[in-house]
């Protein structure tokens, strides 16, 4: 039995982008090379990506490898794949060489080509978008109604302390967005900025002040902070209890430990499973890959999909091929901070793609002068996975919509009000 490799030409719509990737192996009894040479998604049940279903045409293009085998000239085919695996096969053939060769391998493909386009099916692939910004509006909502009903009940609202170091215009905005949030749902928002060259005392002193403030029900450190600090110092100095942003080392421990519950979840990677769940995508028995190692972003996502019962690999700056890896995945979650590092061919058909990067590319075009892309080149990935979150509107609103659950968290549990 000879082995035969499955080959995609869609990790790129430019020609010249257009690499052939293997993506599978099958085993015929003639052996020879398939060329995956059409391919569109047919979503069944539009809530869940997971069910998504490729159909695919097949050709053998006569490789050399079927010549020098005096194999045949090729064959054609149809299939299906659903989330990412191929569930059948049809219309398969190699054919032998004959006069009528190039007949029948022009008939068979096109019969392929009629029975895939007879399955109601487009040419171009394209991923559901999971629209973050939507659901963390609907999140914020809910958030607002508990907020109202703990206020009417017991006269207490949610406040949340937010602590800005230095003049950097990003954490700028996403303080002023945090703090625009807060209003929307009804918890107080408390802000302290200092200056850049201000010591660590000085910020430990605020914190203090706020673990102290029994109308703060969360403190949050803007980071980065200025590099003459020592981060770990200044985050392990808020209270437990308050740590909403859960960068407190004990509750990174109590995430990574089998059967212990943190008091707070880390708001990014909680977004990011917030994310799936609400669209219906399992995560129990799959395998997910989670790109980069951050104590921030990485190395909670890991434990949470873990927590999940999926199968899950960590793939990070020293890792060798990790492309080899990322195919793999039927869960792909990437936060390395990398503009477009994910092309379309690390990616396995019908995988579902969660970007957690917010990074600024120089555009002459948009009026800020740069535009906002994620690691994953989308225009790439979103023709192969079955679903993915878009930058910006993606994972960033689940974050901040993430924050304001953990307050509203941390003052129900304050107040012992369910
Ligand atoms: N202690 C701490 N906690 C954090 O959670 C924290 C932090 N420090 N430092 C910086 C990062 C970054 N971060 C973002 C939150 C929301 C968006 C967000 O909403 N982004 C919008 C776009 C925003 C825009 O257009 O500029 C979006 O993706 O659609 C982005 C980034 C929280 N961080």
């Amino acid at each position: 039995m000879a082995s035969m490799m499955l080959f995609t030409d869609c990790s790129s719509s430019s020609a010249a982008a257009a690499r052939l990737l293997p993506f599978c192996r099958h085993q015929i009894p003639d052996g020879g090379l398939v060329q995956l040479h059409r391919s569109a998604r047919l979503q069944f049940g539009l809530s869940n990506p997971s069910s998504s279903r490729t159909f695919v045409t097949y050709t053998f293009p006569s490789p050399p490898l079927v010549k020098e085998r005096k194999e045949g000239l090729g064959g054609g085919g149809c299939g299906v794949w659903e989330g990412g695996r191929e569930k059948s096969i049809s219309l398969l053939f190699i054919i032998s060489s004959s006069k009528w060769g190039i007949l029948k391998w022009c008939l068979i493909t096109f019969t392929a080509y009629i029975i895939t386009a007879a399955a109601g099916v487009s040419v171009e692939a394209a991923a559901k978008v999971i629209d973050g910004k939507k659901v963390a509006k609907e999140i914020r909502d809910e958030i607002a109604t508990e907020i109202s009903k703990m206020k009417d009940a017991i006269g207490v609202v949610p406040g949340l302390a937010v602590i800005l170091v230095g003049d950097r215009k990003d954490s700028a905005t996403y303080v002023h967005n945090k703090k625009k949030a807060c209003e929307s749902v009804g918890i107080t928002s408390y802000e302290v900025r200092l200056s850049e060259d201000s010591t660590e005392q000085e910020v430990i002193k605020h914190i203090t002040c706020f673990n102290n403030d029994p109308s703060v029900h969360g403190i949050l450190v803007q980071l980065p902070l200025p590099s003459h600090m020592n981060e770990q110092n200044v985050l392990d100095a808020v209270c437990i209890e308050k740590d909403v942003d859960g960068f407190n080392p004990l509750n990174s421990g109590r995430l990574a430990m089998r059967g212990i519950e943190p008091l707070f979840v880390p708001c990014t990677p909680k977004g990011c499973i917030e994310l799936l769940r609400r669209y219906g995508i399992e995560i129990k028995g799959k395998r997910a890959v989670v790109l980069g190692r951050s104590n921030i972003v990485g190395r909670p996502a890991a434990s949470l999909l873990d927590g999940e019962d999926a199968t899950v690999t960590v793939v990070h700056s020293r890792t060798q091929n990790p492309e080899e890896i990322t195919r793999e995945a039927d869960i792909l979650i990437a936060a390395v901070g990398r503009p477009n590092m994910v092309r379309g061919s690390w990616i396995k058909p019908g995988a579902v793609i969660i970007d957690v990067g917010i990074n600024a590319v120089e555009d002459a075009k948009s009026p800020r002068g740069y535009r906002l892309v994620g690691d994953v080149c989308y225009e790439e990935a979103s023709k192969i996975a079955s679903a993915i979150t878009p930058v910006p509107g993606g994972v960033g609103p689940m974050t901040i919509a993430m924050l304001l659950s953990n307050t509203l968290v941390s003052a129900k549990r304050a107040h012992h009000f369910v």
